[in-house]
């Protein structure tokens, strides 16, 4: 792996108070292993994938070059379909980025049925998804590395 590896987290703050969890866990877990970050904030789980192809298209014009990527949301269902959109449609994309973009990528949004789900997953203490996905993406990063990739 990059000896002190990149990473841009791209968190939706749709709701606050999970959000601060998510990027708890995230930032603490990036920096138990020595990585560097950046965080920028969208609105909700749908900006995310975008926000990650405008970092990859502003590396391409000699921007910041990152080594990899976090997703950081929560998509609590409604009484719509709307829900299964922002849920599908954030994760469609990103595994599409991270296939045919060829991208180190954690996925920490959530799709839960509930707040309590949602506070159990994204608190640091207990499930720590926010930190599952830093973890995730640092492990691709040496996968990427171990295949030359
Ligand atoms: N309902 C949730 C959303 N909805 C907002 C969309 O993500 C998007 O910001 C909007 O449609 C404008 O393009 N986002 C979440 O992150 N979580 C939700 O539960
Ligand atoms: C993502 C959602 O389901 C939600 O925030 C939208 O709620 P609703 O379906 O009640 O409009």
């Amino acid at each position: 792996m990059a000896s002190k590896p990149t990473i841009l987290i791209v968190e939706a703050r749709f709701y606050d108070h999970i959000a601060d969890h998510l990027l708890a866990g995230a930032k603490a877990a990036l920096e138990a292993e020595g990585a560097t970050f950046e965080v920028v904030t969208v609105p909700g789980a749908l900006e995310i994938p975008a926000a990650i192809g405008f970092a990859l298209s502003g590396a391409d014009e000699g921007g910041a070059d990152f080594d990899g990527f976090v997703a950081l949301g929560c998509v609590i269902r409604g009484e719509t379909f709307h829900f299964d959109i922002v849920a599908g449609e954030s994760a469609r994309a990103l595994m599409m980025l991270s296939v045919d973009e060829g991208i180190a990528l954690g996925n920490g949004i959530l799709t839960v049925e509930n707040e309590e789900q949602a506070l159990v997953r994204a608190d640091p203490a207990r499930k720590d998804k926010g930190g599952e996905a830093a973890k995730a993406a640092l492990a691709m990063i040496a996968i990427r590395d171990r295949f030359g990739g």
